[in-house]
């Protein structure tokens, strides 16, 4: 799980919430998706992050925190998957931090898909035009190409690579919390 640094995080909220706001709901929603990634049996979580407090608190919920030394997402990522690979994983699932409706049926879900065999496995958001789980199976079965459009560029890289790609239509995980509409959807169903 890949999750920014406080200072710069939730940047799209700016106009509805403080910037301690915007930490502590990054906080808060990390937390919760990694108790339910784990929940789900997920064997290792990793939390990739060049900030302590984030660090701190993906300790705390049992995960691996894994202080970030390059810039950006996609490099994060890299560095989560090196970790992975050296622990010996056979499979790696990305999930970002901004999913809060996310339970551990819903991760099951996911790995479910994967279950036949299948290389690779994304559930983009709600607009299909992000990721919002990527399961890889073995971990480098495809680069990450995270950022605009990466729905598609992620299945076209899966095409190219001649692996099978399975769509998860799941609408937990297709709601990341990205903009001041999505938190009033979100405060909609009475959620905290
Ligand atoms: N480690 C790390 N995680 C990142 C980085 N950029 C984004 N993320 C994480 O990737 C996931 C999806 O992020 P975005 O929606 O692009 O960014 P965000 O900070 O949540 O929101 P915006 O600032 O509004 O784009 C979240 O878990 C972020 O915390 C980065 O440079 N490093
Ligand atoms: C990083 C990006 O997430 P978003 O910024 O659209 O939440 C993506 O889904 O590739």
């Amino acid at each position: 799980m890949p999750v920014k640094d406080l200072s710069g995080t939730k940047s799209r909220l700016a106009p509805v919430l403080d910037p301690a706001a915007r930490a502590g709901l990054t906080l808060y929603m990390m937390g919760r998706v990694v108790s339910r990634a784990r929940e789900a049996g997920l064997e290792n979580v990793g939390v990739v992050s060049p900030d302590p407090i984030v660090l701190d608190e993906a300790l705390k919920r049992g995960a691996t925190p894994l202080a970030q030394k390059s810039r950006g997402l996609n490099p994060a990522l890299e560095e989560g998957r090196l970790w992975a690979t050296k622990n010996g994983a056979s499979a790696l699932l990305v999930l970002p931090a901004d999913l809060p409706l996310i339970e551990a049926a819903d991760v099951r879900d996911v790995l479910a898909e994967a279950a036949d065999g299948s290389p690779v496995v994304i559930s983009p958001d709600g607009a299909r035009s992000g990721t919002n789980a990527l399961l890889l199976r073995p971990p480098d079965a495809l680069p990450f190409l995270f950022g605009p459009d990466s729905f598609e560029a992620h299945l076209k890289a899966a095409r190219d690579l001649d692996a099978e790609a399975r769509v998860c239509e799941n609408q937990h995980i297709s709601f990341d919390l990205d903009t001041a509409g999505d938190l009033a959807a979100y405060r909609g169903e009475g959620r905290p």
